[in-house]
């Protein structure tokens, strides 16, 4: 780790700005970090409207209190350029929100969703025209009620298209005896959305709430959607008695926050998982971890049964819910019929699968659904084989990979196919298109949302670029094509958190967990070429508060990413992506928190060390590719700066290979 008040550089230049040769008045003058628009109160604005500004770019020297402009170099601008600079204009601007996403042909309408939610969504999403692809089989079958195992590129629309599936889903009534003693019909929770951390569970509410409020009439939100996880300023007790009083259409918990409720008597009465219609697992091969199998006659056995070891011994809450829910399918497969038993039974199928599905339907056991963008074979394998969680004789796997569909419809006469590849290798094989009109799809994937992957190589002596990076063109393409953008409104970033929160004094006493030069290369890089909203992922076990805390000593507009957060949390997730911020916001999320994440406005990604380091597995690349996935979405463009140390940029390099991407220049590091 690099010492703090080290010799090391960073050396910027202004990109295509001084290129053009549209220059006017020559600048001179020393600029700290603040002017390039990372301060909370930055005075952007009247920045903007004089062309005598100050200008430091050049040698970027960190030193420990933050203030890494040290050197100044003379630059020569023009006010276009100056106005660029102040609000970050980026390799990449925010997109406007009229891209075409690759469509199906269906409406949904036509899909089954309900005229009143279509309308709704209109009205709440106007740029939701049609059904994506992935939204077309899967909205379908998840009305028709057969399980589902789902998987397409992150961004393609899964979980909004889970979300109007069960919008749509009819509502579960039962028959309840009220406090005289007398019978009345009862609405009941029927789906449960299991997500894996608060900000997607607040996501998906958010999204239903906007869509709910243009209903007409509008129902009181509580009894279309509530929310489960940990960390709510309610007490348990007052939950419990919500849920109860109003269960909910829909409920999304976190796993956790869900097994809390579950403990107790009051809480499964409230539950009441006994009359779900439907279970919902988004990111589950992260909800679910599973090893790799290995080669039983490589030497990697002994650390695949060390592995399995460790997560039968914590075997996560996931799994625990899924036993509990579907525990009547996992004694079903214990147990198949057996036509010769004795009994009153004997006799009335005539094959395990009539028996399986009679029960299914006589039991009412609620279907299940499985979504990821990253389902590995040995997620798969034990899935079928060993968790009994789904309905092998009646399941739809909706499968996409480069926009290559493979629907498999299992059935009773069609039963889920067994283990599909042996042993995990790092690259599964990809899907090829085989005729005409997939390869049209396969195609239209490529072009589909245009990332550049960076990588940044922080040592001692300052921050390069991987060797071997690509001078990328399209860059500056983009830029030139998206033109102008609209600014925002100052007002809207007011911070409304108090910044001394994070000045614990203990930070400064304490040595920190983070390379100084790799949080000022992201300091640097986020202030050249953020324009509105950037997001810096930390490994999971990192400390949030600190990086947040460290970055603003650099004068950077950061915080914690926190969807709870009233007025500010939303505004990320408004569709305001042709929005340009005055003063641009980093927020910063361990690897923990990132999965599923949608922020329109989200340009780029920067990645601390190599994600679910130090080796490279199958979950570094799928960890790689959900972080990479928050930007890109739906045809954007974004930018996945990767900030490793020396010892680790073979590492980062391979991820990058395996996902068949090349590193690109990070055009403003020399
Ligand atoms: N049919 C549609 N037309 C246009 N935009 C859509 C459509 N469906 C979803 N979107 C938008 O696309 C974005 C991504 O959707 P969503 O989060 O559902 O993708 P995802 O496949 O679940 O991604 P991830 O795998 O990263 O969780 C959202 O902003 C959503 O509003």
């Amino acid at each position: 780790m690099g010492d703090v008040g080290s010799e090391a550089s960073v050396r910027y230049k202004l990109k295509n700005d001084f290129s053009h040769g549209s220059t006017s008045s020559l600048l001179q003058s020393s600029r700290n970090f603040e002017d390039y628009g990372v301060s909370s109160s930055s005075p952007s604005r009247m920045r903007r409207r004089t062309s005598t500004l100050t200008l430091g770019l050049g040698l970027v020297t960190p030193t420990h209190n933050g203030r890494i402009f040290t050197s100044v170099r003379t630059l020569t601008t023009s006010p276009r350029c100056l106005n660029a600079i102040t609000s970050g204009p980026g390799s990449v601007t925010p997109s406007p929100i009229d891209y075409s996403p690759p469509s199906s042909s269906a409406s949904f309408k036509s899909l089954g969703i309900e005229a009143s939610i279509v309308a709704a969504l209109r009205r709440a999403f106007p740029n939701v025209k049609r059904p994506t692809e992935v939204q077309d089989k899967l909205i379908k079958e998840l009305i028709g009620g057969r399980d589902i195992l789902l998987k397409d590129d992150t961004g393609s629309g899964k979980s909004f298209g889970l979300v109007l599936g069960l919008l749509t889903k009819p509502r579960m009534v039962i028959e309840d005896e009220d406090s005289n003693g007398e019978q009345k019909l009862k609405r009941v929770t029927t789906s449960l959305f299991i997500v894996p951390h608060r900000d997607l569970a607040y996501q998906l509410h958010h999204w239903i709430e906007r869509i709910v409020s243009e209903l007409e009439p509008s129902p009181p939100l509580n009894s279309i959607v509530q929310v489960l996880v940990r960390g709510e300023a309610k007490p348990q007790t007052q939950l419990i008695q919500e849920l109860k009083d109003t269960p909910p259409h829909i409920l999304i918990c976190t796993p956790q926050a869900f097994l809390d409720m579950h403990k107790t008597e009051e809480g499964r009465e409230a539950l009441q998982l006994d009359t779900l219609s439907t279970v919902v697992v988004d990111e589950v091969d992260y909800l679910v971890p599973t090893a790799a199998r290995k080669d039983p006659n490589k030497s990697f056995r002994k650390a695949y049964e060390k592995a399995v070891k460790k997560i039968m011994m914590h075997p996560g809450p996931t799994r625990e819910i899924l036993n509990e829910i579907y525990k009547r399918r996992i004694e079903m497969r214990q147990h198949p019929y057996d036509p010769d038993e004795e009994g009153e039974e004997k006799g009335r199928w005539n094959s395990t699968e009539e028996w399986r599905n009679d029960m299914e339907a006589e039991e009412e056991i609620p279907q299940l659904v499985l979504s990821s963008a990253t389902l590995r074979v040995h997620l798969k394998n034990y899935l079928f084989e060993e968790s009994g969680w789904l309905n092998g004789y009646n399941l739809a796997k909706i499968v996409a990979k480069n926009g290559v569909f493979r629907v498999s419809q299992q059935t009773a006469a069609n039963p889920v196919d067994e283990m599909e590849y042996d042993y995990e290798t790092l690259d599964e094989p990809a899907e090829v298109p085989v005729n005409d009109e997939q390869r049209k799809r396969w195609n239209a994937a490529q072009k589909r949302g245009n990332i550049l992957h960076s990588i940044l190589v922080v040592s001692d002596t300052g921050v390069t670029n991987v060797e071997g990076a690509a001078i990328e063109q399209a860059a500056s393409e983009v830029r030139e094509a998206e033109g102008e953008t609209k600014e925002a409104e100052e007002a809207s970033e007011e911070s409304d958190e108090d910044p001394k929160e994070y000045y614990h004094e203990k930070y400064d006493s304490t040595e920190s967990p983070f390379n100084p030069i790799s949080m000022e290369a992201i300091a640097s890089a986020f202030a050249v070429d953020v324009p509105s909203v950037g997001l810096l992922v930390i490994p999971s076990s990192a400390p949030l508060q600190r990086a947040v805390y460290e970055l603003r000593t650099m004068g950077v507009n950061a915080h914690g990413l926190d969807l709870l957060k009233e007025r500010r949390g939303k505004d990320y997730l408004l569709q305001n992506a042709d929005v340009r911020r005055a003063n641009p916001t980093l927020l910063v999320a361990t690897l923990a928190t990132t999965r599923g994440l949608d922020l329109p406005t989200l340009t780029h990604v920067f990645v601390l060390g190599v994600p679910e380091g130090p080796s490279v597995t199958g979950r570094t690349v799928d960890a790689y590719l959900h972080i990479a996935g928050r930007v890109g979405r739906f045809g954007r463009s974004g930018r996945v700066i990767s900030v490793v140390e020396e010892h680790e940029s073979a590492k980062m390099v391979r991820v990058l290979d395996t996902l068949r991407k090349k590193p690109v220049q990070f055009e403003q590091i020399i």
